[in-house]
């Protein structure tokens, strides 16, 4: 019997379970230095701390997001900045990457200490520079301390990692203290706010969270939220380079459904079904997570008939589940039209899992589709995406850095109107 592989692994997945299965092994040290030893979520142990951390953060990123709207002006602004960055080299070949990535940390440094920058603000760029040693040194060590039993994480890049590490807790330290300063208990600005009031309210319990806790969530969502938000915009704008009657399909439904009037706004979302079909299948293809995060089992288990001893490093091969032919028929192409019914109404399918499932779902997810909505739909309404004259199609195959990437490719954007 063949199983999908996921090809960023050398590990067989077993069907039934999609399960891969690692010996837990010591953490070597890079995962430490940028968490504190686990004081963010991701990487957090579960525990009655971690669920408190965690609903902190689940309640604010609710609070700022569908509910209040807040969410929704940060990242319009933010697209408008960035369709007036691709408009000034329009015509042009270019690589949407550094551009993507700027607009999304810009939206995270605003949620987490309400920052808003100008492109060429000296301290935004200190946040763009060391966010990209800390992503380089991670890919480059081959994610060995996320994923340990890869191999010893060189001991230059550590050094790297930590001092990336330490101009990034220096700056949130100083925005940690301007916002103790000026926070009014009730009415949280921003992550931080939001944190600090959590803090406030502990019981001296050992579920109550300190100060290095709400530091490394800040962290975190620079950590979680830019790199995969960010590449999956850049899939989508490749998919949508070798699918060029798909990209002709959403822009009609964004001109009858939207116009050019006004930017499109997240009640429009229902009445965009394609572009939200568009965005699943990218996620469905080339999920920026392929093995999710490693989980640990708590207690002696077993898993489609693989016993599982207690404190085992599982991970879960989405990859595989995203690309099972039982689940999808050809998984290796590219059909918005799987996540649409026979009316057009969007549908879900059960083994699209793109932010992974249960109590360690990406406590991110409704704010990654705010943002993958509200980017991807203000930069289809204004621009069309081509392959400039001479230039090949972006390969598809990918590259695992700290998310699965594309290869870098160049487009040239023209306004459409
Ligand atoms: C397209 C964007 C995103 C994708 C595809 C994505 C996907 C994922 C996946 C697959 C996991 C692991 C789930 C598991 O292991 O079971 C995860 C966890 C997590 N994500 Fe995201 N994510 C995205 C954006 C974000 C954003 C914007 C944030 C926050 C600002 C975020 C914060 C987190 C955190 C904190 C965790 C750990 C949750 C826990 O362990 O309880 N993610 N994400």
């Amino acid at each position: 019997m063949s199983f999908p592989l996921c090809p960023f692994t050398d590990s067989r997945s077993n069907a039934a379970v999609n399960i891969q299965l690692f010996i837990l092994m010591p953490d070597l040290g890079a995962e430490d230095v940028l968490t504190q030893g686990g004081k963010d979520i991701a990487f957090a142990d579960y525990s009655p701390l971690w669920k408190n951390h965690r609903r902190l953060v689940h309640n604010s990123f609710t609070l700022f997001g569908e509910g209040s709207g807040k969410l929704q002006t940060i990242v319009q602004e933010a697209a408008e900045d960035l369709c007036e960055e691709l408009r000034s080299c329009s015509g042009q070949s270019s690589d949407l990457s550094p551009v993507l990535m700027r607009a999304v940390t810009n939206v995270i440094c605003r949620l987490v200490f309400s920052s808003s920058y100008q492109r060429n603000d000296p301290e935004f760029l200190t946040v763009m520079d060391y966010n990209d040693g800390i992503v380089q040194t991670i890919a480059r060590g081959g994610l060995v301390d996320i994923f340990p039993w890869l191999r010893i994480f060189p001991n230059k890049d550590l050094k790297k990692l930590k001092q990336c590490v330490s101009v990034r807790d220096q700056l949130l330290h100083r925005k940690l203290l301007e916002h103790k300063m000026t926070l009014t208990p009730g009415e949280p600005r921003d992550l931080l706010d939001a944190l600090l009031i959590g803090q406030m309210k502990g019981s001296g319990g050992e579920d109550d969270i300190t100060e290095d806790h709400v530091l490394m969530t800040a962290a975190e969502a620079f950590g979680a939220g830019v790199e995969t938000t960010s590449t999956t915009l850049l899939w989508t704008i490749a998919f949508l380079l070798h699918h060029p009657q798909v990209q002709e399909r959403v822009h009609s439904e964004l001109d009858e459904c939207v116009g050019q009037a006004r930017a499109p706004s997240l009640s429009d979302r229902s009445r965009l079904p394609l572009l939200d079909a568009v965005l699943c299948e990218v996620m469905r293809i080339r999920p920026v997570s392929p093995i999710l995060i490693p989980h640990v089992a708590m207690q002696d288990t077993s898993l489609g008939g693989h016993s599982v001893p207690k404190g085992t490093r599982v991970l879960v091969n989405m990859w595989a589940i995203h690309h099972d032919p039982k689940h999808w028929d050809e998984p290796e192409q590219f059909r918005p039209e799987r996540f649409l019914d026979a009316s057009g109404r969007r549908v879900t399918p059960s083994s699209f899992l793109p932010f992974g499932a249960g109590p360690r779902v990406c406590v991110g997810e409704s704010l990654a589709r705010i943002e993958l909505f509200l980017f991807a739909s203000r930069l289809l309404q204004r621009f069309h995406f081509s392959v400039p004259p001479g230039a090949s199609l972006p390969e598809l195959q990918g590259r695992f850095g700290v998310v699965l990437q594309p290869q870098s490719y160049s487009v040239t954007v023209t306004p459409r109107h």
